[in-house]
């Protein structure tokens, strides 16, 4: 069944959140482009009737827009033909207590189509498989459990027969998982932990491969003391992908749980850890960890998109990974072979480098700077001045990939951090967080944002654009050589592919933390993007604090950003002029 890939590939329609299955938000379309973009309108609008962070994009399928709100995870089916008519409603009934479980906002990163089907993740956990037609629930079942800590923000992803969805947690100590669920009947096919016994994590001692050797028996659990593997985090919150030639599918793991490093000695496997796993049995086929034993929150949860490209004169079947951590990964995706590993923001310093010596001991690890180190002999240290801050380089706002320019386009933090760790026991259901934060803008300047443009066939910036705050949108790369990223004042803006100059920008209601994304509808093509402060950056604004230091909402530098936009909740949706 590839009717997803069929329809990936038609760039009329937008079916999946990341736009194709590799996860490059790049579309064919050019009627919009660097030559006309500077005359897009808007055409029509659309009150989501929620406040707070609206992050992920509409879906289209055919003449049907498919809306999704933060909690309560409201989903509405807009008709095009009426610029945005209601179709359908669907409004789940969810627990309010399930808020407070969740870390960063309530935001969720949208829906997926499949099969006539409309899919959503509840804050709540609940996967529910609506009827695309009508909105009625097809079938639903119950992915993890709030009292314990377990919720969802991430999207679905539909291959085969099968969707595919994780779970959050990494601040409730959570034991983080992937699981796929039957299409048709919402039937549990297999679940695959990040952090575990052998039998939980999916994988083949021999056969399963980091760095290019098996990863042997217990590979998990003996990175961990006693048994605190069981409250091991290792979420899976983020960005999927999947090549259907390899029938592989990727995504990173979050944070070891607690955030004190040092009540979890070892390198606490496989958090922090690209996946590469057969969708029909979830077997892993490698594993790669980019942060062993973090001492920072660096999630490794970010976007991993796949393409195609020359490295050393040859072409490779590429793997790309703009971590938490700061440095841009390129592997090779059907061995796991680490190829480049470069900084994307020159301020990162809690290690010089990733060793790339194959013949080292520490090969493929980062070397730590210890004046940076979160823990020193085995105590908590506070420690001041590492770059980047918790919300890492960039967080889950995806990047695009254009093969126009073979440029990745990267929405990026420039945020440094002070960390200061203390003890913390489990409950469960109860924050396990065991740090706090204040973060601010990165040394020499006042600004906390750029949106760059990285080769990463050499790990390189080919330019970069400072902006105010963090860029928390996602990009949309275009065959028109534009590129498309929203900024959290509530710009939409649109630059030049090949040189980054601003052609296009249009403040919205709210600050923007969607991702940009586009489509056809009657032959014309059409621009839509969510606006709707928060997210993690924005959560302060989402929650009213303003107190700089105000714990895991620590908005820092971002207070600022109450002097530019209030919530919101809105799509708005652009074209040219007639
Ligand atoms: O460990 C986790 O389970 C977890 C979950 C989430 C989430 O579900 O949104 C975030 C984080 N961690 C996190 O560390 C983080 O920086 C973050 C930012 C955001 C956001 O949507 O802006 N969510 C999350």
């Amino acid at each position: 069944n590839d009717e997803v890939k069929k329809l990936t590939e038609d760039p009329n329609q937008w079916v999946i959140q990341t736009g194709d299955y590799a996860n490059t938000r790049y579309s064919k379309l050019d009627q919009i482009n660097a030559g006309n973009v500077g005359k897009m309108q808007v055409a029509w609008s659309f009150s989501t009737g929620v406040l707070r962070g609206h992050e992920g994009s509409p879906l289209v399928v055919g003449n049907v827009m498919y809306v999704h709100t933060p909690f309560p995870n409201i989903v509405y089916a807009l008709d095009l033909d009426n610029e945005g008519r209601i179709i359908w409603k669907y409004e789940p009934k969810q627990d309010p207590n399930v808020i407070p479980v969740m870390c960063c906002d309530t935001v969720n990163r949208g829906l997926a189509y499949a099969d006539g089907k409309v899919f959503l993740h509840q804050a709540d956990t609940t996967v529910v498989a609506l009827d695309a037609k009508d909105g009625k629930v097809v079938w639903s079942v119950v992915n993890g459990d709030p009292k314990k800590g377990e919720t969802n923000t991430a999207t679905v992803l539909p291959v085969k027969d099968k969707v595919i969805v994780g779970i959050s947690g990494g601040e409730f100590g959570v034991q983080c998982h992937v699981t796929a669920y039957d299409m048709k009947t919402g039937k549990l096919a297999w679940r695959a932990y990040s952090v575990g016994t052998d039998d939980q994590l999916l994988v083949d001692p021999e056969k399963t491969t980091d760095l290019g050797k098996p990863i042997g028996k217990d590979s998990s659990i003996k990175t961990w003391q006693g048994d605190q593997w069981k409250t091991g985090g290792g979420c899976t919150w983020g960005w999927y992908s999947y090549d259907p030639d390899l029938n592989l599918f990727y995504y990173g793991s979050g944070n070891p749980s607690t955030w004190n490093p040092k009540q979890r000695p070892g390198d606490n496997k496989w958090s922090m850890t690209i996946f590469a796993r057969d969708p029909d049995t979830g077997v892993a086929k490698w594993v790669y960890q980019m942060t062993p034993h973090d001492e920072w929150d660096y999630d490794g949860v970010n976007e991993v998109p796949l393409v195609n490209q020359v490295i050393d004169g040859k072409e490779r079947k590429l793997l790309v990974h703009f971590d938490r951590n700061g440095f841009g990964y390129t592997l090779d995706r059907e061995t796991g072979e680490l190829l480049v590993a470069e900084k994307y923001d020159p301020a990162v310093n809690w290690a010089t480098k990733v060793d790339m010596d194959k013949n080292s001991k520490t090969y493929g690890r980062p070397l730590v700077v210890s004046q940076y180190s979160t823990e020193q002999n085995g105590e908590d240290v506070n420690s001041k001045g590492i770059c980047p801050a918790a919300l890492g380089s960039k967080d889950q706002q995806p990047s695009a990939y254009s093969p126009k320019t073979g440029l990745f386009y990267v929405p990026t933090n420039h945020v440094c951090m002070d960390y200061e760790p203390f003890k913390v026991s489990y409950t469960p259901g109860q924050p396990y967080v065991g740090a706090t934060l204040s973060m601010y803008p990165a040394p020499g300047g006042n600004t906390m944002g750029n949106f760059i443009a990285w080769d990463a066939t050499k790990g390189k910036i080919v330019w970069s654009l400072p902006e105010q705050f963090s860029v928390w949108s996602g990009a949309l790369a275009t065959a028109g050589d534009i590129v498309f990223y929203g900024t959290l004042e509530g710009y939409l803006k649109a630059v030049d592919a090949k040189t980054g100059k601003e052609l296009y920008k249009f403040k919205t209601p709210s600050g923007i933390i969607g991702n940009v994304m586009t489509y056809t509808h009657k032959g014309k093509q059409y621009v839509a993007v969510l606006s709707g402060v928060g997210g993690w950056a924005g959560i302060g604004l989402a929650a009213g604090l303003t107190d700089p230091n105000a714990g895991l909402g620590a908005v820092g530098g971002y207070a600022a950003l109450n002097n530019y936009t209030a919530l919101g909740g809105q799509l708005t949706v652009f074209t040219l002029p007639e």
